[in-house]
């Protein structure tokens, strides 16, 4: 992803400060300050510069990413793709793809038209100029779709996977609070100073909390299907070339797995009751393997683990009411319980006790990383301006 994304931790960081502050400001809105957080640092590792959009564009993105996923394999065109040849007025089909295509076409214009002046040598090291500035031979239409897929690949998953997270926050009090107890232990019992990666050695029981939350609710369920480019024979099963096969997530990230349904980080950390310990130093199969893994499997568990660390150790989290832990909204940019029970589900998150302690930590983190504005009094109305990494 070029050289912004070698100081990823530190970008993590920084927009965590937004996020912590979101979550002050604005607790009934959680989940759509997990998108920004996740698009802040990937908007400044394409292009250099700290993001500006407001919520609305957010959600825009968002939707072209959802509308994509939710796409695929949905039409039965893509079962039977010799219907594209029938005349085109009788594909009856195409105008609904037509006004998703225009639609995804409208908003990565509307990002680009912004992105595109960075392709210069004088500007900031970033992904679109290393990657367009000199022998690219593309058109400046593959540019956008490469630079804006770059960008939502990045911010989506790890979204998705913080709304999960917060999901096992509510359904697992007991194992969170182990993940506090830890950090009060490394940080300080009273909002001391903020968790970072340089703690993360001293905060393995977090890392298995990372590690737990991408297992328990893989954020690809069903990863992009590979093609046998020759015969193959595999425990005595041959397959022609040409097969295709899927990898199904939610079973590997299960299979093995004591009680796979159950949220323990226990068992990344060698626990004999939780997993024997096996799954140490395995890959983590919620990035899928091989090759054509994801390249962003490093930044992604960093970044969770900053998001995740320090809103546990200023955040408490209550479900107002019942709620079932495996209705999980993952496509919407809306409140992602909605449908457990008749109602909603509204998360309420409360700082913990020491509510001016966690302000202090907070201005505490200003001091040391120079530069960062964190206005105490900022008003929804400078929300947009002001979220933003300086
Ligand atoms: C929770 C976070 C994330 C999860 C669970 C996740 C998961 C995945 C999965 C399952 C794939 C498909 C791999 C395959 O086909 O074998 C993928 C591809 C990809 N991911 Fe991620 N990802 C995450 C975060 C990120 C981040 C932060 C970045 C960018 C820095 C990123 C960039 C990419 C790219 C560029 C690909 C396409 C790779 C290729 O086709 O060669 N991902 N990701």
């Amino acid at each position: 992803m070029g050289e912004g994304s070698k100081n990823h931790g530190h970008l993590a960081e920084v927009a965590s400060l937004c996020l912590l502050r979101a979550y002050l400001d604005e607790p009934e809105a959680w989940y759509s300050h997990h998108y920004r957080y996740a698009i802040s640092i990937m908007n400044e590792i394409v292009t250099g510069t700290p993001l500006q959009k407001s919520r609305t564009e957010l959600q825009d993105l968002q939707k072209v990413t959802s509308t994509f996923l939710t796409s695929i394999n949905s039409s039965f065109v893509d079962f039977f793709p010799q219907l594209n040849y029938l005349p085109k007025w009788f594909r009856f089909w195409r105008p609904h793809w037509e006004k998703m295509g225009a639609f995804h076409y409208d908003i990565f214009s509307h990002w680009w038209a912004e992105m595109k002046p960075l392709r210069v040598l004088k500007s900031k090291p970033s992904f679109i100029r290393n990657a367009f500035l000199e022998n690219y031979s593309g058109t400046e239409e593959q540019a956008m779709y490469i630079t804006m897929l770059a960008l939502t690949a990045g911010a989506d998953n790890p979204r998705m996977a913080m709304n999960a997270w917060v999901m096992a926050c509510l359904a697992y009090p007991t194992t969170m609070q182990q993940a506090q107890d830890e950090l009060e232990r490394v940080c300080g019992a009273n909002a001391h100073r903020l968790p970072s990666l340089d703690d993360l050695p001293s905060l393995p029981y977090m890392c298995a909390v990372v590690k737990e939350v991408l297992r328990w609710r893989p954020t690809v369920p069903l990863v992009p299907q590979r093609v046998l480019v020759k015969d193959l024979e595999f425990e005595g099963y041959r397959f022609p070339a040409g097969t295709e096969f899927l990898v199904n997530a939610i079973s590997v990230c299960a299979d093995g797995y004591n009680k796979p349904a159950e949220f323990h980080p226990e068992r990344w950390l060698g626990s004999e009751e939780w997993g024997a310990g096996i799954e140490q130093d395995l890959w983590q199969f919620a990035f899928n393997a091989g090759r054509r893994s994801c390249v962003g499997y490093k930044l992604a568990q960093k970044e969770l683990f900053v998001a995740f660390a320090r809103l546990l150790y200023c955040f408490d989290f209550y479900p107002p009411s019942d709620f079932d832990d495996k209705e999980l909204n993952a496509f919407e940019p809306g409140e992602p319980f909605p449908d457990n029970v008749e109602g909603g589900v509204f998360l309420q998150v409360y700082p913990p006790p020491g509510g001016e302690a966690f302000r202090h930590c907070v201005g505490w983190v200003r001091d040391t990383n120079g530069g960062i504005e964190l206005n105490a009094n900022n008003s929804t109305l400078a929300y947009y301006g002001y979220y933003r990494l300086l």
